[in-house]
């Protein structure tokens, strides 16, 4: 027998598409655009899966889904969702949806997922309360959806999970996230930078430390993962953690106990763990910095933050919400032009929202006009640093990899065919800056001016190109 599923779309065109896909997987399927004929489909029919969108003319899906989960509890829900926010796959998930797909979707994967859900025959979780209220994470991108779907996932177990992505992309704040909408929100969220502790403290930190453990031990110290009990160990900048401390954290979370240094006692820890990273870890385990066995404890779930450039999407609403918590703090209470939304849109963002959020800041306190336009952004961008000079380090570093990895070179050339591509545009760029005068060029770039001239002739650069009369 066919089975049966009943999709609640008030969308024609989305509903139609919907339909012939379920009915190609074999499906039989009836079709309703509101939440009153929602509940009358399911009194009259029995139904082995719903598919459901959030905003239907007469009310909202996921609100009223509790009621519909209470009387046909093994009915699994797939919610559709053109709300693409952190708060409505939350609030999908909590009110026992079994999948949430945020619009626009991928066809095969919902029907592979409704499939799936009826096979299955079950749903999730169910919660009543709301936990959708101030959620940190702004944004509505296609690129953050993967990662909302990822944090509901997460969300009522203790598996660890490893948040990847450049420096200022929100990896903290997705940790905190996790925390708080999790089952642990009641216990503590302990944040360790693992970077910005010096090497020598760093398992004294962890673990805690016994009186007398070391020259300066005056005192018995509790080390982070016992204060984190009950709750979350956030581990920022895991890559950045020295061998002996890597292999220590191992041993923990082997075996859910720590010991203090200088300590012999072992005690059970209860935490979970969330850990950061901007570094690239595979190539640290090729080259014997980070071991491989707590990588592969670490990544469990991992997820990836997408970078602010990679969702130029997010970057008006970000830059409101910067304002409106800028207000809040005290700062000017400012709007922003469009003119202006639409050049922090172009921009890089190397910095990533942590950037932004900087200049926004900047902005508000700054700007003459109650709306910045503009003209402002463009000042503070040209003194906005583009990000830690680390970080773009890595970004030349990583466009040069990139490159490496999708160019054919004729064998034996590499090194100087990269070195060419470098210095193309560094000697385009001295050239530039000086007119065309190879001398001011040479000075600029700190090389001999004889060098410069027999470069330039190689790469076939011709600096009169660049005179300015
Ligand atoms: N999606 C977002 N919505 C609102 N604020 C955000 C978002 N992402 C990041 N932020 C803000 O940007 C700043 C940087 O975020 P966060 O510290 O979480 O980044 P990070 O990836 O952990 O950076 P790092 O790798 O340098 O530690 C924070 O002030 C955070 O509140």
């Amino acid at each position: 027998m066919a089975q049966r599923a009943l999709l609640v779309e008030d969308d024609n065109a989305i509903a139609t598409v919907i339909r012939a896909a379920l009915e190609d997987e074999g499906f039989e399927v009836d079709s309703t655009d509101a939440v009153a004929g929602r509940d009358e489909a399911l009194a009259a029919r029995h139904y082995d899966v719903m598919l459901t969108d959030v905003i239907l003319l007469d009310g909202d899906g996921i609100e009223t889904l509790g009621a519909v989960r209470d009387e046909y509890p093994d009915m699994p829900v797939i919610i559709l969702s053109a709300q693409n926010t952190l708060d409505t796959a939350v609030r999908a998930t909590d009110r026992g949806a079994f999948e949430y797909f945020p619009k626009p979707f991928d066809l095969d994967e919902l029907v592979r997922a409704t499939r799936q859900a009826v096979e299955s025959g079950k749903s999730s979780i169910s919660g009543e309360e709301d936990p959708g209220q101030g959620l940190p994470l702004i944004g509505r991108s296609q690129a953050m959806q993967e990662v909302y779907r990822l944090i509901t996932r997460v969300l009522h177990n203790d598996l660890t999970v490893l948040v990847l992505g450049e420096s200022g992309t929100g990896k903290e704040l997705v940790a905190e996230a996790i925390h708080e909408l999790g089952a642990r929100k009641t216990g503590p969220f302990v944040p360790v930078n693992t970077a910005a502790i010096p090497r020598e403290l760093i398992e004294s930190e962890l673990f805690g430390h016994e009186k007398g453990a070391f020259t300066g031990a005056t005192a018995r110290s509790i080390g982070k993962f016992e204060q984190a009990q009950g709750g979350t160990l956030f581990l920022d900048e895991i890559g950045d953690m020295p061998a002996e401390a890597q292999t220590r954290l191992l041993r923990a979370l082997q075996s859910g106990r720590i010991r203090r240094v200088g300590g012999s006692e072992e005690i059970a820890v209860n935490v979970r763990i969330i850990a950061a990273t901007n570094r690239d870890l595979l190539p640290m385990i090729a080259a014997g910095e980070f071991r491989e066995d707590l990588y592969y404890r670490l990544n469990v779930v991992p997820i990836k933050l997408p970078p602010l450039r990679d969702r130029a999407g997010d970057i008006a609403p970000l830059a409101l919400h910067f304002l409106s918590r800028a207000a809040g703090e005290g700062l000017p209470k400012r709007s922003l032009g469009e003119d202006a939304a639409q050049l922090l849109t172009q921009q890089p963002w190397r910095g990533n929202v942590r950037e932004l959020q900087n200049l926004i800041y900047r902005a508000a306190l700054l700007s003459r006009d109650d709306v910045i336009d503009a003209e402002t952004v463009e000042s503070l961008l040209d003194t906005a640093p583009q990000g830690s000079g680390n970080s773009e380090a890595q970004d030349i570093g990583s466009t040069i990899t990139r490159w490496l990895e999708s160019s054919r070179f004729g064998e034996g050339n590499l090194y100087h065919d990269a070195l060419a591509e470098l210095e193309r545009p560094l000697f385009r760029h001295a050239l530039s800056k000086t007119g065309g005068n190879q001398l001011k060029a040479a000075q600029l770039l700190g090389i001999n001016r004889n060098t410069l001239r027999k470069r330039l002739s190689e790469l076939d650069i011709d600096p009169e190109s660049f005179s300015r009369n």
